[in-house]
């Protein structure tokens, strides 16, 4: 291949190894290098399990939990139904391990192709760390010496992960993260969750449903509190009448007595204790540049840790890209999914660079109930000045809705009153982050309010009748 090969001094053993491409970390990274790479020298490290974090302990084994303790849970909501039904207990060795059982094989398929499937991508298991312009080593587990290889090119995507909550005594204590959690010998039967956000939510919805006690601590006044208000409210309301929520509560130090991890919080009502068998730390995640020392590379990084990327994935580094948790402003797998294509492009058309697209980003959080978002909430609206208007649609005031009996769901729509554009939308409620696809969809080719709402037909009386509702009962000009 053609490019500006830069040779770096010999070092360790004195045999360093170049290649036109490396890829660091095999979660999003991992699908840049398909057939049209097949003439190109690609490295692809790796220092855990193939898939990276999604595949392992992410974003798919928790949905297959989280899909597991819906199941679990309908007998609560059954009788206002008039069905009486009842839970004799779930056997939680069987459903850990079919997850895991479908899950693992996906993860070492993926390695086997890459290590015997690929005759030009040589695959080096282990930590990788840049120590100079465009230089890497890669120790791998047993080796007295790192392997040191070169490229012309690199691609970071080294992920992030789990935030070690600063609390007394945590390390003697020991905690569990979403590395771990999942594949936990036995239920416990008292589980204490640091954290108010995405992870510490989810879990708390799969392992109460399993029947383990939650109790769950926030620092600030409300759960889930990047949401839109009201639905950061609703849920905490709901949340607090199934889990013991520890609202506006610091963790300052962990003890173990007798077995039992005792969470000691400073909190305004005075100083609270916890109890549980276990604690889950959730209280977010750290992008993984610091561990490679990009810096050794030139690569900059935002205070964050975040490496600094620009609309093209571009580190500060000509010939080095960087995508997902390692930089983005998102630590979603289809954001990742989004800039690893960005990548790919870029590196096989270099003339034709394209950007990535940030402009419609949505998430929907697994819990219960489950929410899903997209665009400016109403607090992001009026904090830019704009001139805006809103509309909120009840989930009881629709003919599904009624059908489900829901009274607490909503979808609350955000607008331009001038344009018709939607600028964000948020739903609280029954199968919230599919409905929501709906209004992305509208949002990413432009569709204006009224052409949303009466330029198609809307299945009656399906769920999404919910937007049609709320579209219709905004003010425009
Ligand atoms: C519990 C949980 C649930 C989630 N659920 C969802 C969800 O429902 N929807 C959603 O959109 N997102 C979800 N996410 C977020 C999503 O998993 C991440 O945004 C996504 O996986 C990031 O992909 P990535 O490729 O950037 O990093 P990763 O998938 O983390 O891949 C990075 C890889 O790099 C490797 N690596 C790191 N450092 C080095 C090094 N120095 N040398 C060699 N290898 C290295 C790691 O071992 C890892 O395999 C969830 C996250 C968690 C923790
Ligand atoms: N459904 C999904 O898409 C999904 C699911 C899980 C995770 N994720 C991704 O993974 C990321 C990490 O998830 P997360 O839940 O760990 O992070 P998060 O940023 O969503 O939430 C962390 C929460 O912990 C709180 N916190 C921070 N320090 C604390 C402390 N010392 N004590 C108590 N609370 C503290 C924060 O205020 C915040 O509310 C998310 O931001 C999300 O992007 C996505």
């Amino acid at each position: 291949m053609a490019g500006g090969i830069l040779r770096p001094p010999l070092l360790f053993d004195g045999y360093v190894r170049h290649f036109d491409l490396v890829v660091i970390g095999t979660g999003s990274g991992n699908s840049i290098v398909d057939e049209r790479f097949a003439d190109w020298d690609v490295a692809i490290v790796e220092k855990g399990v193939f898939g990276g974090t999604c595949l392992n302990v992410g974003c798919i084994p928790t949905k297959m939990f989280v899909h597991t303790a819906d199941v679990a849970a309908t007998p609560a909501g059954a009788a206002r139904l008039g069905v009486d039904e009842e839970l004799h207990g779930v056997r939680w060795p069987e459903i850990r391990d079919r997850i895991f059982g479908r899950i693992d094989p996906i993860a070492a398929g993926g390695r086997r192709w890459r290590v015997e499937g690929n005759a030009n991508v040589t695959v080096y298991e282990g930590q990788a760390r840049f120590v100079g312009p465009k230089t890497l080593t890669v120790s791998i587990p047993g080796a007295s010496t790192g392997e040191t290889i070169t490229a012309d090119r690199f691609v970071i995507a080294a992920g992030s992960r789990p935030i070690v909550p600063d609390v007394a005594g945590i390390e003697e204590v020991g905690f569990l993260t979403n590395e771990d959690v999942m594949r936990l010998e036995e239920l416990p039967e008292r589980m204490i969750v640091l954290g108010s956000g995405f992870v510490a939510t989810e879990f708390a919805h799969v392992f109460s449903s399993f029947g383990v006690d939650v109790t769950l601590v926030a620092r600030s006044g409300v759960l889930l509190r990047a949401e839109d208000d009201d639905v950061a409210a609703r849920f905490t309301e709901i949340a607090s009448k199934k889990w013991d929520v520890r609202l506006n509560s610091k963790a300052v130090r962990v003890e173990r007595v007798d077995g039992t991890v005792r969470l000691h919080l400073e909190t305004p009502r005075g100083a609270e204790v916890v109890e549980g068998d276990v604690l889950l730390a959730a209280v977010g995640r750290i992008p993984n540049a610091d561990l490679l020392d990009v810096e050794a590379t030139g690569v900059t990084v935002h205070r964050d840790g975040r490496i600094v990327v620009d609309d093209q994935q571009r580190t500060a580094v000509d010939g080095i890209w960087a995508l997902g948790d390692v930089s983005s402003d998102y630590q979603l797998k289809h954001v990742a999914n989004h800039e690893a294509r960005i990548v790919q492009h870029n590196l096989l058309h270099p003339d034709a660079p394209v950007d990535a697209d940030h402009r419609f980003v949505p998430h929907g959080v697994f819990s219960s109930p489950q929410i899903g978002s997209v665009g400016l909430t109403e607090r992001d609206a009026r904090e830019r000045g704009l001139r805006y208007v809103t509309a909120t649609q009840d989930y009881a005031d629709i003919a599904y809705g009624w059908a489900m009996e829901d009274t607490t769901g909503f979808a609350k729509l955000v607008a331009d009153p001038a344009t018709g554009q939607l600028l964000g939308a948020h739903i609280i409620g029954p199968q919230a982050p599919t409905l929501i696809q709906l209004v992305i969809q509208a949002m990413s080719f432009g569709l204006d309010v009224r052409s949303m709402a009466r330029g198609q037909y809307w299945i009656h009386p399906a769920m999404p009748e919910l937007l049609e509702n709320a579209l219709l009962k905004l003010k425009l000009d």
